[in-house]
């Protein structure tokens, strides 16, 4: 059934944890000052530009290093301390850094544990550090390094597009995201926009979870085509590129005619797969009848859960829950270590949601009781917010879409159906078309302008 409403897309939850924007250092001198540590070396030595008001007004912070860390006074007035070992650690000279792996050279053993700076320089190129090693070694640290790397105190979320999403309801019927064919298949070579097209594709996947790809010519191999120009296909135990039917050749419910309750994919895999895509090469209906897709942003939902329920979201948040695929001869995949429902990334941003109910193990091993009932409790909450008409996104699909889904955001599902249906499609994985992503990005859309070269943009 497909229900309409009012179009009302939610905005972007900001991360669970938001914190300091982003220091705007502004440069204007191009001098370069110059501040020697005390000759003993590892004396409390206080090194840099007194305190002044010209120098605020300078736009370069002041630099004190001492033996164990180095302090930098930025021109707003926040102060940020790194260990001396951290920043020597991080050093991307040629020595340290391999300029075309963008590999670490320099092996732990290697940094003496009372390194320290011999002598401090900053200029707006950045911070330039004379090490106490017997080759006197040099770093320079760009400042916008400094302002992201900084961990005493975190100067910012580096909150940038990427981590800005578009969460939607059921209304997202009235404008879903999505992108041509023609536009995604066009070779470099024409000099088009190819890889454009592509990165326009993840970053609308990124923001909404989930993107449409319109006039696929309706075969297997056009699709699969198709989702080997995105990226590589991830081969599992259902093989690379699927194309299946209510037949049972797999020992799994989606190889029936069942209906499917919203639920994300590969949820027994240690690292559920990223991406699923589906394109319907047919269902002829008359006779056939259902097989309509469901989608649910279950960020979103998580969001509703995390504001309707807190100690719901925080118990989804720790429980670890098992999960199988035991329905096929000779596979019996079982991750050995289980996964909360919801999952956070260092910042405490929600980043992976696993919700699979009949793919859902023996739940309670080293719970409490009251584990047991509080989990029980916030799954059915949780279950009951994705199966509500607000969040609800019911779609027919047709030959010629082709789906992409978030697998670790969007839930998919699909109404029983009758008759004769083929659906292909194939998965993706994770760190693949994020990697894929963030190359495009590099290559045709600097998304703001940052001081950081090649060396210092990786490894984030
Ligand atoms: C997509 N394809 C039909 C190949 C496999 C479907 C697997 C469904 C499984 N219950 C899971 O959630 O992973
Ligand atoms: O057949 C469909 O429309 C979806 C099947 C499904 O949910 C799955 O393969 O995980």
């Amino acid at each position: 059934m497909i229900r309409r409403s009012a179009p009302k897309i939610v905005k972007a939850i900001p991360p669970v944890s938001s914190r300091a924007a982003v220091v705007d250092i502004r440069y204007i001198s191009n001098s370069r000052r110059k501040f020697t540590t005390a000759e003993s070396g590892l004396s409390n030595a206080r090194v840099g530009r007194p305190p002044d008001t010209t120098s605020r007004s300078s736009n370069i912070p002041t630099v004190n290093s001492d033996g164990e860390k180095t302090k930098i006074i930025w021109p707003d007035g926040r102060e940020t301390t790194f260990d001396n070992y951290f920043l020597f650690d991080h050093c991307r000279c040629s020595k340290c850094f391999h300029e075309q792996t963008k590999q670490r050279l320099k092996t732990l053993s290697e940094i003496p544990s009372d390194i320290h700076p011999m002598s401090v320089e900053v200029d707006k190129t950045g911070v330039h550090l004379t090490w106490s090693t017997s080759d006197s070694h040099k770093s320079t640290f760009p400042l916008e390094f400094l302002r992201r790397s900084a961990y005493d105190p975190p100067l910012a979320s580096y909150r940038d597009d990427k981590e800005s999403r578009i969460l939607w309801n059921s209304t997202i019927a009235q404008s879903p995201p999505n992108v041509l064919y023609d536009e995604i298949m066009s070779t470099e070579k024409e000099g088009s926009t190819g890889g454009r097209a592509i990165l326009k594709l993840l970053n609308k996947i990124h923001d909404f979870g989930f993107c449409f790809v319109e006039n696929v010519p309706t075969t297997g191999e056009k699709t699969k085509e198709l989702i080997e120009k995105v990226a590589p296909i991830r081969n599992t135990h259902y093989g690379g590129f699927w194309q299946f039917t209510a037949d049972l050749s797999h020992g799994d419910l989606a190889y029936s005619n069942e209906g499917l309750p919203a639920h994300t994919d590969t949820t027994y895999f240690t690292d559920p797969a990223g991406l699923q895509i589906f394109h319907l090469l047919s269902h002829p209906s008359p006779p056939g009848k259902g097989g309509t897709t469901l989608l649910v942003d279950g960020f979103y939902t998580a969001s509703l859960l995390s504001t309707l329920y807190p100690t719901s979201y925080s118990l989804l948040s720790r429980l670890a829950i098992p999960a199988h695929a035991s329905g096929t001869e000779g596979t019996m995949l079982r991750p050995p270590l289980s996964q909360p429902t919801l999952r956070h990334d260092e910042k405490g941003q929600l980043i992976q949601i696993r919700w699979n109910n009949e793919d859902r193990g023996v739940l309670g091993q080293g719970w409490t009781p009251d584990e047991i009932k509080g989990w029980y409790q916030a799954a059915r909450r949780y279950d009951e917010l994705n199966r509500s008409e607000d969040a609800e996104y019911w779609i027919q699909l047709k030959p010629g879409t082709v789906l992409f889904i978030d697998n670790w955001r969007v839930m998919h599902g699909r109404s029983p159906f009758t008759g004769s249906r083929t659906m292909c499609g194939a998965y993706i994985g994770a760190d693949d078309w994020l990697s894929r992503r963030t190359a495009l990005t590099k290559k045709y859309e600097i998304r703001k302008k940052s001081i950081l070269d090649d060396n210092w943009s990786v490894g984030w």
